[in-house]
């Protein structure tokens, strides 16, 4: 018998049998609440109530026997009550048939939803993993228990990627316990049916719209649209004479000589290109899923067939197709494309790429030619390197789009560092520098909205336009793709013309839930990493996350109930002892020699913050240079140890230094930039020193609306398996002499000021514009007299007490943060049920 998500179902029993080697503990909260709770009480989180036995693993209940009243068909199927059906209810699967070696396979499937639930501690779970996050979407992935779900964008990734309908179910046949339910075969079959099959294909400067599936094309060529934009007039249109009718009514355009030759040369070319991949090595890891169905691939001995469109109507094709469902695959032949000039950039022979980043590429290139689509690698993984390891394979030009100018440096930086491209050749366009490459072939790096702009250019700029516009570009690299609107993709992606697309983001996910646009203006998920697997390997720092709860002072308080929404959140943020946290924390983690970073959306309270703790701080309206002097300070001078950043830090920001996240304000419930922001202490220096642990602190203003985002916010990380620990109180905080608002009086005068702030000030975002002068001036003075790093050590035990379930000791690093239980529920029902009818109103509301 399990549940929809038995690992939330034995997630107790872990810590309360004494078999605990067996039986893992389970980290992940996330939907504890909404299967496990016993349904009849309430209180949800009451487990006292769940008699003990209740505790066995799923096997042993397979394992049991009809005798015992847990076996097969038993519970409520069979209208019995023993301990565990109420957990279940409807979801009682116990009657699901086992394979006889059903111990050596490592999932289940749900035969009503879908889920699959994978034993991430068998031994062939790596093999697995990559077979499910190439089919699926991953759900959960704490330490033992991982959750995926097949969707039909997840099974349009998988046939992009090489992957057939009938290998597909083959091998979760194989992995899966029970037989794969006829419900999911049957979905996948419907899925796969159509996707994948038609693929666009830029070839020496032709497009073709090609596919193994003669049937295929003939169903698209007879559509009205596409017909219109078919290419009848060169002969390149036979290409799609080779096995079927559908243009032998009109072989009076077709000319002879070029028709007798193109089906062959696109046949022959998938082959040689084939050859080629396997032949030199470049990415010879394919993973083993991969490989079956390659080999599968060549039995089969079907040709491809094509048929030429016109330049001009390659968009409305696409959507014609996606209309038809069929949506189309873009690959780019780059081998064969002879009319664009290559680039000479090649990896330095120093740079080795990581076999996650391999793995990622294969992907992308595993049939010689470039698939387009978006690879998802966690924060701090390397995925710039991907995209220069792309780069240097396909050799063409390049326009690499990024979300601000401080990554179009890092990137320019990073394609100098990692490639021999020499910097003449890779040119910037920001409002600051507008650079044109030389020679014929380069590399432009730009943000997103210098190339989406609508609005009236100088004359600068409209040149450089001109430019990007008057070329086709190789490689288009899409740096962050999940935070660009749809429609400024669109514009992007229509007005330039790139051969190939990559997306790289490391957080596929919008609280819009416009991601599924993604898939049709770049390509489907090509990869995606799992973050625990990186962080054990060592190549993302492992980190301690908190939560930290800080009391609203008596007077604040009042305010809030009676403010309006945005002023509300200035007083939550405002809050003194949140402050005073903040201070502690900064002290307690500089004297351990840790860099920290300061989060705070809010430009009045990032000032009001940096301005009273005397600390550095970048938003919006800082100038670039100043930015860069900052962030260079920061990195280098062992006198500033701290600097406060808005959210233009939130991505793209390479630190490498900092070891200390601590988040005073936060964009609502945006579960993206709380791990953006995790991101920026994953790729710590030193994450492979012994014992290391980085620090990620949410500080949270008790009983008002911000638990409840903050809970939201982490639910990204829990499904990664983050586990967050609760601080109610810091020990010593309060004997820390140079404490700020410890008086009434000075706490009444930050009240005053809040409450005469604009409603503008209030506003989330780079709204104000402070002038920094002031700061800067004092940061000056004090970095003059060596004031960073003055105080008084405070010793690290007992410096923070633990509320509930994170001792001292696991906080500083002494246990391994995968352990943690976890006692609220995240995003759950149950959770939801449990807000203050004024968390409701507003949150509900605003639904
Ligand atoms: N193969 C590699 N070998 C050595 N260092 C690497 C490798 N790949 C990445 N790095 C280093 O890891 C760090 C993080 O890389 P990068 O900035 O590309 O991360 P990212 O995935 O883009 O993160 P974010 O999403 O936060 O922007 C960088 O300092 C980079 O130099």
């Amino acid at each position: 018998m399990y549940s929809q998500n038995p690992s939330t179902a034995l997630k107790r029993r872990g810590s309360e049998t004494s078999d605990d080697t067996k039986r893992p503990r389970f980290a992940n909260p996330a939907t504890a609440h909404e299967y496990a709770a016993p349904p009849d009480t309430e209180d949800a989180n009451d487990w006292s109530l769940v008699p003990k036995n209740a505790f066995v693993s799923i096997e042993q209940f397979h394992a049991m026997g009809d005798g015992t009243g847990y076996g097969h068909g038993g519970g409520n199927a069979l209208g019995r009550r023993d301990a565990v059906s109420y957990i279940f209810g409807s979801h009682d699967y116990s009657g699901l048939a086992l394979k006889d070696d059903h111990q050596s396979r490592p999932l289940w499937i749900c035969p009503e939803t879908g889920v699959i639930i994978l034993e991430a501690f068998s031994p062939i779970s790596e093999q697995a993993q990559d077979f499910l996050t190439a089919i699926g979407e991953p759900i959960s992935r704490p330490t033992h228990i991982h959750e995926y779900r097949l969707t039909s964008y997840s099974l349009y990734a998988a046939v992009s990627v090489g992957l057939e309908t009938e290998n597909i179910i083959q091998v979760l046949n194989r992995l899966s316990k029970s037989p794969v339910p006829k419900a999911v075969t049957e979905m996948i079959r419907q899925c796969t049916i159509s996707y994948g099959k038609v693929k666009l294909v830029l070839k020496h400067n032709k497009y073709f719209v090609e596919s193994s599936h003669p049937e295929t094309l003939q169903r698209l060529l007879k559509d009205p649209i596409i017909q219109q934009w078919r290419m009848l007039d060169n002969g390149n249109a036979d290409a799609a004479g080779k096995g079927f009718n559908a243009h032998r009514n009109m072989p009076e355009l077709l000319k002879p000589e070029v028709a007798s030759q193109a089906a062959p040369v696109a046949a022959a070319e998938e082959t040689s290109v084939d050859k080629d991949a396997k032949g030199d090595g470049l990415f010879h890891t394919v993973v083993t899923v991969d490989k079956e169905v390659d080999e599968d691939d060549d039995d089969d001995g079907d040709g491809v067939h094509a048929f030429q469109i016109q330049a001009a109507g390659v968009e409305e094709v696409k959507k014609r197709c996606n209309v038809l469902d069929y949506p189309m695959l873009e690959e780019y032949d780059f081998r064969n494309d002879q009319q664009n000039p290559n680039l000479d950039i090649d990896l330095k022979p120093i740079t080795a790429i990581r076999p996650y980043q391999e793995k990622s590429l294969n992907k992308m290139f595993g049939n010689g030619r470039a698939r387009s689509g978006i690879i998802v690698l966690p924060c701090g993984a390397g995925k710039t390197l991907v995209g220069i390891t792309a780069a240097c394979t396909v050799k063409k030009s390049v326009l690499c789009l990024c979300t601000s100018s401080v990554s179009v440096m890092q990137w320019k930086q990073q394609f100098l560092q990692w490639s021999n491209i020499p910097e003449r050749q890779v040119a910037v366009f920001t409002s600051d520098q507008k650079e044109r490459f030389s020679g014929e072939s380069g590399i432009v790096i730009s943000t997103y909205s210098m190339v989406a702009n609508t609005r009236k250019r100088s004359y600068e700029a409209q040149k450089m336009m001109d430019f990007l516009h008057s070329r086709e570009w190789g490689f288009l690299l899409l740096d962050e793709v999940h935070v660009v609107p749809a429609n400024m993709f669109r514009r992007v992606v229509s007005s330039i013309a790139a051969h190939a697309k990559l997306g790289l983001t490391a957080t596929l996910v919008r609280e819009d839930e416009k991601i599924d646009d993604l898939n049709f203006l770049i390509g489907p998920k090509l990869y995606e990493a799992n973050w625990m697997d990186l962080s054990s390997q060592g190549h993302i720092a492992t980190v301690q996350c908190a939560e930290v709860w800080c009391e609203m002072t008596p007077e604040f308080y009042r305010e809030y109930l009676s403010e309006t929404s945005r002023k509300k959140m200035l007083l939550y943020v405002m809050n003194p002892n949140k402050f005073q946290a903040c201070q502690y924390l900064i002290r307690y983690h500089e004297q351990r020699g840790d860099k920290i970073i300061v989060f705070a959306d809010n430009v009045y309270a990032l000032q009001a913050y940096a301005l009273k703790l005397k600390v550095p701080f970048i938003y919006g309206g800082t100038p670039q240079q100043e930015r860069m002097r900052i962030l260079h300070q920061f990195q280098h001078n062992p006198l500033l140890n701290t600097i406060f950043l808005s959210k233009v830090g939130d991505t793209s920001i390479d630190l490498p230094e900092a070891t200390c996240l601590i988040q005073v304000s936060s964009h609502y419930g945006s579960r993206r930039q709380e791990a953006q922001r995790l991101g920026r202490i994953l790729r710590a220096k030193r994450r492979n020193d012994e014992g290391f642990n980085a620090f990620f602190y949410s500080l949270v203003s008790k009983d008002t609306q911000e638990m409840y985002y903050s809970t939201k916010r982490q639910q990204f990380l829990v499904d990664q398996g983050y586990a967050f620990k609760v601080i109610t109180r810091l020990d010593g905080m309060d004997e820390y002499p140079e404490l700020v608002y410890r008086t009434k009086q000075a706490q009444l005068e930050l009240l005053n000021s809040v409450l005469m702030a604009s409603e503008s000030d209030a506003a989330l975002g780079d709204a104000t514009i402070p002038d920094d002068d002031d700061l800067n001036r004092q940061i000056s003075q004090r970095r003059a007299t060596g004031g960073y790093s003055t105080g008084t050590a405070s010793s690290m035990s007992g410096a923070v007490t633990k509320r509930t379930m994170a001792s001292m000791k696991s906080l500083s690093g002494a246990d391994h943060m995968a352990y943690t239980e976890y006692n609220k529920p995240v995003g759950s029902k149950a959770g939801a049920g449990e807000h203050h009818p004024m968390f409701k109103k507003q949150w509900y509301g605003r639904k």
